[in-house]
């Protein structure tokens, strides 16, 4: 707006190469260069426009979100962008949309269950769009219980088609995206029906609207569920209602590569285990760890330049006052945050690569990592979301007023991101799919049976029931020996305790029921462990630039001691540290705030975010706050006029007929 970088002296600040640490952010050059390259072209054009979002009424909102879809296509043919620049662009467009089903879930879903016959007919029409699809799995009246689904397929061998029913109202799919008022087609769960025998819940493709018309299909009735949480935010997305009534599709359709019915109408199960079904899932919930690094470090770059920006008390002798970014206060709020969006950035990339190797096994017939691939998938989805929700809702109040404004940004960052605690498995739902994933692997500690992967620290299971932190000075912590040997016998002794408790049950589903609380915080001190060791391998690797590995380890210790300092109760409760332990934790932790001070504006600047993206006025990057603000409110629709519609109903009378009562 000036011209002016208002947040110069913070960057002169640094103490590290931020180019550099773009690259790491990135994950790799090449990474970068995309990123970048997109994200700046998304920025610079008009079409992809979006801080009008807020005032749009629902139907003027979705026929844009439509127009930009379309759009954003037409871009990604002309500019032959290639898969990976084409995910980008839409990342970088930030709307909501039936597109992050299609290419997130139908597409992913056809490629996972479908036999390879099946993906070269469907994966074609939809790699260029010629079909949309969505994912049609949870109903009104079931979401987490997937077994509980009430959706048929049954068989008719006269004709080879199954008949797609819904039995009951509960039975109508109820919040698929994409699915409400654009999909053509969708992959349905339905429980599959061959001679009066349930088999349980598949995957099917069934065509849902017509391709001349768009009308739904005989038998089809289809529409939106309705306005979410926020205005604009997810309302962008039309999740859906969708009912069957007795819709034939051919047998081809159903999704065989799990199981497969044949032309006499015979079930056959192949060597590849049912919970493939579910597989679609496991590789969402692993998107979803990396997104949550991108959405936590969105609010947090918001919140740190506000915060060096808002000066608030402190002035002396005239000068001026203190950046609110230098109250303690602030940093131990803000500073844990910006240390968990690294924190969920590597993990993430480590979970990208667990799942890239689980798939390639798959391939081969290897299911044995299958199990671990679930719990780090449903674990880390839950733990991250959570941790980035109620991060950007701290962020918004470490705004203060002006976090509550829509041109900051935070409020429909936090409605668009909230859903992600439910969707794609509630939290505690998938924490006890964790728990249930310990309990075994405790279970099997005497039986010779070697514990691997994320849970080979409970190989020292004796060790880690018994050992004492040998931490004596506040310097002590930044070991990465001592805070792992902290988080692993934390997490193996809420464990034990639990398998322990458990036997106490003759019925051990009745005794699991009992327990749960006490497994979700078994499950989550084992995920948190899981974050904070991969972060500590993430240090152990070749980290170029100036003080880059310097910024990391600090923000990798401020993790690992702010969850200390949290969970407290849990490692004095096991005795894993002692009190005195858990307060030189704290000294720690406090000058580790003083270390990243002067680096914080760098470490958001190294996520690269252009303004478009970011799309908020406090987290612009010259740090030109006021100006910005003082000007939008005036673009306000409600400033269009000076006296406001209604007045001469409403206010006028109002005021001329107190004017009669004072006179009385
Ligand atoms: C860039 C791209 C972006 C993309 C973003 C997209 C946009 C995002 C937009 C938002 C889009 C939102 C889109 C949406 O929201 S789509 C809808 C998402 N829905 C859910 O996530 C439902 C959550 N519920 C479940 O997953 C299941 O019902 C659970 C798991 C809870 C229970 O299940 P069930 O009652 O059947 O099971 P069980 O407990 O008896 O367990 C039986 C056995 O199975 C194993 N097991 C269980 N699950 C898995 C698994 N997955 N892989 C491998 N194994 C698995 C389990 O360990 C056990 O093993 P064992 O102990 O017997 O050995
Ligand atoms: C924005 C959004 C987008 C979505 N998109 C899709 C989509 O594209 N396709 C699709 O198929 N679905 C979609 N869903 C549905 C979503 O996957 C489900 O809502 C989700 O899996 C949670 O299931 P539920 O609604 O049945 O919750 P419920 O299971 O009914 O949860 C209600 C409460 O019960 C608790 N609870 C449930 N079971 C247990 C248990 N065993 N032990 C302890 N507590 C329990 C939960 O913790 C929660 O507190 C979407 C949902 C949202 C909000």
């Amino acid at each position: 707006m000036d011209g002016i970088d208002h947040l110069a002296d913070e960057r002169n600040k640094a103490q590290f190469d931020v180019d550099a640490m773009k690259i790491v952010w990135a994950g790799s050059r090449h990474a970068f260069e995309v990123s970048d390259r997109i994200s700046k072209l998304v920025a610079a054009d008009p079409g992809f426009r979006k801080d009008n979002r807020p005032m749009l009424g629902r139907n003027e909102l979705f026929k844009n979100t439509l127009r930009k879809a379309a759009y954003a296509w037409k871009r990604i043919i002309e500019l032959h962008l290639s898969e990976e620049e084409a995910a980008k662009l839409r990342f970088y467009v930030d709307e909501p949309a039936y597109t992050d089903l299609h290419w997130g879930m139908f597409v992913p879903a056809i490629k996972g269950q479908g036999t390879e016959e099946q993906q070269q007919k469907w994966l074609p029409l939809a790699y260029k769009m010629q079909i949309i699809g969505c994912y049609g799995q949870t109903e009104l009246g079931h979401g987490s219980n997937v077994q509980g689904l009430e959706t048929t397929a049954t068989f008719d061998p006269q004709t080879d088609e199954f008949v797609i029913h819904s039995p009951t109202l509960t039975s109508s799919k109820w919040w698929p995206g994409g699915l409400g008022k654009v999909s053509t087609h969708g992959v349905i769960y339905a429980r599959l029906i061959t001679d009066g025998r349930d088999h349980g819940v598949h995957g099917f493709i069934v065509q849902l609207r017509s391709l001349e018309d768009h009308s739904p299909l005989p038998g089809i009735t289809v529409g939106d569920i309705g306005m979410k949480f926020g205005n604009g935010a997810y309302n962008t997305m039309d999740n859906g209602v969708l009912r069957f009534d007795h819709v034939r599709i051919p047998r081809d359709q159903m999704l065989m590569r799990v199981s497969q019915v044949t032309r006499e109408g015979k079930y056959m199960q192949s060597d590849v285990p049912r919970q493939l079904v579910y597989g679609t899932m496991v590789y969402v919930r692993q998107t979803i760890v990396a997104d949550a690094s991108c959405a936590l470090s969105r609010a947090v770059c918001i919140a740190t330049r506000y915060s060096a920006v808002r000066r608030q008390f402190g002035s002396q002798d005239g000068g001026p006052e203190s950046q609110v970014i230098d109250y303690k206060t602030q940093q131990n709020r803000l500073f844990p945050l910006l240390a968990s969006a690294y924190a969920f950035r590597f993990v993430g990339e480590w979970l990208k690569w667990l799942y890239t190797d689980v798939t390639q096994r798959l391939q081969t017939n290897d299911f044995s990592t299958l199990p671990e691939a679930h719990a780090c998938t449903a674990g880390l989805k839950s733990v991250t979301t959570t941790a980035t929700a109620d991060g950007i809702e701290e962020c918004r109040k470490l705004c203060g007023g002006h976090g509550y404004l829509c041109t900051s940004g935070l409020p429909e960052l936090f409605a668009v991101y909230v859903p992600a605690c439910t969707y794609e498995g509630d939290n505690i739902v998938l924490l006890l799919q964790v728990a249930r994933f310990l309990m075994k692997t405790v279970s099997q500690l005497g039986s010779g049976k070697k514990p691997v992967g994320t849970t080979s620290y409970m190989g020292q299971i004796e060790h880690l029931m018994q050992c004492r932190s040998n931490v004596q000075r506040a310097e002590d912590w930044l070991k990465p020996s001592a805070i792992l040997e902290a988080f692993e016998s934390r997490a193996a002794r809420m464990s034990v305790a639990c398998a322990q408790n458990l036997t106490k049950f003759t019925n051990p589903e009745e005794g699991f029921a009992e327990l749960s609380a006490d497994l979700v915080e078994a499950a989550v001190a084992h995920c948190q462990l899981i974050i904070v060791s991969k972060f500590i391998e993430k240090l152990l690797q070749d980290i170029p630039g100036k003080g880059v590995r310097e910024q990391l380890e600090a923000l990798c210790n401020i993790y690992a001691l702010f969850l200390l300092h949290k969970h407290q109760g849990d490692f004095l409760s096991t005795g894993c540290i002692t009190a005195k332990q858990a307060s030189l934790a704290n000294d720690q932790l406090r000058s580790l705030y003083s270390q990243v001070r002067p680096n914080a504006i760098a470490l958001v600047d190294a996520f690269n975010y252009t303004d478009h993206f970011l799309g908020s006025i406090l987290g612009c990057y010259d740090g030109n706050v006021y100006p910005k603000l003082y000007e939008a409110a005036w673009k306000d629709p409600l400033n269009d006029s000076v006296v406001p519609e209604g007045y001469h109903e409403y206010i006028r009378p109002l005021l001329k007929q107190n004017l009669r009562t004072a006179r009385l």
